[in-house]
């Protein structure tokens, strides 16, 4: 398979001079097509910020950013957003609250001139777990997870290749947590979607992910196979220690979610 991301000699700096912060400094890494791909890391790592430099949402990055075979500049084409979407964590901010789940979905529609709009979202609707009952429903009147879910159906409208996913669970509870990772699951494979996940929580990769790395200061130290991880087999002290501390990575809560497969 060939690479659906490719990602060279990524940096991005916040700030200048004696302020200046290397937030990703110097990440090369590439996902395969259909493959699900986790980048892990404490808080402040710089996760986020490869993420944001993929997605174009930043503009103020230096290296070679590779999507579906074409290279990104930093401001992207109109196409490039029905290529990849991003889903983020907060479900609460994402939407816009005096929008009906309808206006919000036939929007990126509208954008992109796709057409059969009532079709889609219909469809789209679907896909997500929710019923045509949603559609004229406001976000304020919908749960955690039912918000998620119309996040997700709004990235997935465009029929994107490629879903960017920043922290998409830990804004919600547990239980809702583990039914937004098995629709992911389900949807990547009905759709052979390409998946990259920022998560600090281990446990969530061991759930959605083939292969992971691991970022500390803004650089990659680790990359290694879910199996790897599962036998925890990681080399650098790093990834130990964050394998360790991290109250995600954690066999029962990785088995509790196996059990919804
Ligand atoms: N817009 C910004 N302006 C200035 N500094 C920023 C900005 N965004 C991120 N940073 C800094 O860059 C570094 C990496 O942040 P980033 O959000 O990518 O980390 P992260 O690993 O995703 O962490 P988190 O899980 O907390 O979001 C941090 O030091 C952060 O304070």
């Amino acid at each position: 398979m060939t690479a659906m991301i490719d990602i060279r000699d990524l940096r991005v700096t916040f700030g200048r001079g004696a302020d200046a912060v290397a937030a990703v400094d110097g990440v090369t890494l590439s996902v395969r097509g259909g493959e699900s791909f986790g980048l892990v890391g404490e808080s402040g790592s710089g996760k986020s910020t490869v993420l944001r430099a993929v997605s174009g949402l930043n503009d103020e990055w230096t290296g070679r950013i590779e999507v579906a075979g074409a290279e990104q500049g930093t401001k992207r084409p109109k196409g490039f957003f029905k290529q990849c979407q991003m889903v983020f964590q907060d479900p609460y901010g994402s939407l816009h609250p005096r929008h009906t789940v309808d206006r919000i979905l036939a929007e990126p529609i509208a954008i992109h001139a796709m057409g059969d709009a009532d079709a889609r979202i219909d469809r789209v609707l679907r896909d997500v777990g929710l019923g045509p009952a949603f559609r004229f429903r406001y976000p304020h009147q919908l749960s955690g997870g039912q918000r998620q879910r119309v996040a997700i159906a709004r990235a997935l409208v465009l029929e994107p290749r490629v879903l960017l996913l920043d922290e998409p669970t830990s804004a919600l509870d547990v239980s809702v947590q583990a039914e937004i990772l098995n629709l992911l699951r389900r949807l990547r494979a009905e759709h052979g979607l390409t998946l990259v996940l920022v998560t600090h929580n281990l446990a969530v990769v061991a759930n959605l992910c083939d292969r992971l790395a691991v970022m500390n200061r803004g650089r990659l130290v680790e990359e290694m196979t879910v199996e790897e991880l599962r036998r925890e087999t990681a080399r650098e002290p790093y990834t130990r220690q964050l394998l360790r501390a991290s109250q995600g990575y954690d066999r029962a809560v990785a088995e509790s979610f196996r059990d919804y497969a």
